[in-house]
């Protein structure tokens, strides 16, 4: 508990002063009482000693360089641990650059809680132009789960109390919390103050899905030739691994991992289809969705990826209802959260489960091997100037043998060639881009990972994704975590060598030719390399590993390498209109 008057004793007739408590310590208290115990943010007007009073009290604040850096830090610590990430902003302009971390967070299902200081309501309302003035609540709302104001020190309680609520029960999410200037300097009777604090119990309580649904999943289940299971990011966040496991192995039905849910078996495990990813989705007859959604990512469950029309027939588990049929008919949806889900599911096979057709495994693994033998030689390349698949060869290696590090991964080529060549060993080690294919997540998710987890960060960035966080290199530096940053640079976006027609300016996608990111790093006191071949790039992200120092490498890849929009370039519009020749 924390207080701003003790009581005074002066003579005994006088009588003792009532201890107080303010604002900025009921923020601190509710969220300390409710386990939290980390805040990211960048401080300024209005909630500069907040942050400040947050550290006195013990509790970890990392400040960020931009807002938007905080919240996506916010959010990934939210993915790790279950538990709300907190950001902390200043008005309006702080505010707004938090949001995209907000929204992003609310995509992809990470619970986070967005508190923002604001302007005062008497004079946002009037519209009469107040320091940083801005109706934030009204601007966050329709970006985020759920949205509260708090006016009165006796409500931050409740408040913040609400916001983890909504931030982390049913399909998580982000929220937004605003808490006006004002607010932080009000003063209550400390014993009251204490009162009003809420410890959220069970804040995001097990919902077990009825026997019926799972009766019905697994009749479909039964009557499968060529089942599937697909594993997605939800699968990873609900911390169900052995029952996870258990699911894939006694069924023996084989399984592809969405990016995120990468890990949660080892990629090399038998069953892992995610090298014969076109002929699992194309060919299988009864799919198995559990915490992936049928969007973008796995083609709308519709189109050349999967079977003819019809020919497939979903089966979803999902914590929220609304996702069933949201692109085609889910034939047996299970409701619930994922462990209560998957060990129902589990129970319901019992003994005697018959294991899917030994050809449908075959097919598969055959497919796998293939792929993987394809790929295998591009993986060995010396050769300086670097290609992508060279230089994500030495790093799957070193992924290999430090199998607990965690993952960051952004970029175009960078993300879609490292996700499939870099193999993850354990659950929630690879972090990336997810559901929106956001660019600029990477240092804030390196920072929480290395703080929420203890554990070494590989960073792995294209040139262009990079430069959305980099200045973030100097937080990295200075809490001193053991973050080994990569930039694949090729001076470019997608690759460095495209011209402007008119000779005017350097082409849209095009950067600094030969930039030395490195020197970013050794700016601020963290160690710097350039490396050019295969061989230098795993020398240098062994030392800086084993050092545990912060260290970003310049790896030189070919700029003629890469390719357009990776390999989603489907969903990026050409001109219709043909060149004459
Ligand atoms: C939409 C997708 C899920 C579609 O994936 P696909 O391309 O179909 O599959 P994958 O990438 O998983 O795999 C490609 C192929 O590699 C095979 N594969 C996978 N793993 C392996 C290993 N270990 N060895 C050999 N082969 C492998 C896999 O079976 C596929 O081959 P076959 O089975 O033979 O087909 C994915 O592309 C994706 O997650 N994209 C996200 C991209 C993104 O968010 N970008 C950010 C935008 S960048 C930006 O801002 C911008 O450009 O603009």
């Amino acid at each position: 508990m924390t207080a701003l008057a003790k009581i005074v004793h002066t003579a005994p007739e006088v009588e003792a002063e009532p201890e107080l408590t303010d604002g900025f310590h009921l923020v601190i208290d509710a969220l300390k009482l409710n386990g939290i115990e980390t805040i990211y943010g960048v401080p300024g007007i209005p909630i500069t000693d907040l942050g400040r009073m947050a550290q006195a009290e013990g509790m970890r604040v990392i400040s960020f360089r931009h807002e938007q850096h905080a919240g996506n830090a916010a959010a990934i610590a939210g993915f790790l641990t279950q538990k709300p990430g907190i950001c902390l902003t200043v008005s309006a302009p702080g505010f707004l650059n938090g949001l995209t971390a907000l929204a992003n967070a609310t995509t992809n299902c990470f619970p986070m809680i967005l508190i923002s200081g604001s302007s005062e309501r008497e004079i946002v309302d009037l519209q009469q132009g107040d320091y940083e003035e801005m109706d934030q609540l009204a601007i966050a709302k329709p970006l985020c789960k759920a949205a509260f104001r708090v006016l009165h020190a006796a409500d931050i309680g409740i408040g913040v109390a609400r916001a983890i609520r909504a931030a982390c029960s049913g399909r998580p999410g982000g929220v937004y919390l605003d808490l006006p200037a004002k607010l932080f300097s009000q003063v209550m009777d400390a014993e009251a103050g204490q009162k009003s604090l809420v410890k959220v119990i069970d804040p995001a309580p097990a919902q077990h899905p009825a026997p019926e649904a799972i009766a019905r999943a697994l009749d479909v289940l039964k009557s499968a030739k060529r089942p599937l299971i697909v594993l997605g990011k939800g699968a990873a966040y609900a911390q169900a691994d052995a029952a996870i496991r258990s699911l894939v192995e006694t069924s023996g039905i084989p399984y592809v991992p969405m990016s995120m849910a990468k890990g949660l078996l080892p990629d090399t495990h038998p069953l892992s289809a995610g090298a014969a990813r076109s002929t699992a989705l194309k060919d299988s007859d009864v799919v198995l969705l559990i915490g992936a959604r049928l969007n973008w990512l796995l083609s709308h469950g519709k189109g050349k990826s999967w079977g003819e029309p019809g020919s497939t027939k979903f089966i979803q588990i999902d914590i929220e209802p609304r996702e069933m049929d949201s692109n085609v008919e889910i034939v047996a949806p299970v409701v619930g959260d994922i462990a209560s889900c998957v060990q129902a599911l589990l129970d319901g096979m019992g003994q005697g489960w018959q294991q899917p057709p030994s050809d449908w495994i075959e097919t598969l693994r055959t497919k796998r091997e293939a792929n993987v033998a394809k790929m295998a030689p591009k993986l060995m390349s010396n050769a300086s100037p670097m290609n992508f698949h060279a230089a994500l060869g030495a790093l799957r290696t070193i992924v290999k043998e430090r199998p607990d590090a965690i993952l960051v991964n952004e970029g175009a080529n960078t993300l879609d060639l490292a996700r499939g060549i870099i193999d993850m060993y354990q659950p929630r080690k690879r972090l990336d881009v997810g559901t929106w294919g956001i660019m600029g997540i990477g240092m804030g998710f390196a920072v929480a990972a290395a703080v929420e987890t203890g554990k070494p960060v590989l960073c792995v960035e294209g040139d262009s994704a990079f430069g959305f966080s980099g200045m973030e290199v100097e937080t990295i530096c200075r809490y001193g975590l053991p973050v080994c940053i990569v930039v694949f640079n090729n001076n470019g976006i997608y690759r460095g060598t495209d011209t402007d027609p008119t000779g005017r300016d350097p082409a849209t996608t095009v950067f600094v030719p030969d930039s030395r990111y490195d020197k970013m790093m050794e700016a601020f006191g963290g160690v710097g390399y350039h490396v050019t071949t295969p061989d230098e790039l795993t020398r240098a992200v062994n030392e800086a590993m084993n050092s545990g120092r912060p260290a970003l490498v310049n790896a030189v890849i070919d700029p003629a390498a890469g390719s357009e929009s990776g390999n989603i370039g489907s969903l990026n519009p050409q001109s219709g209109i043909k060149k004459k020749k």
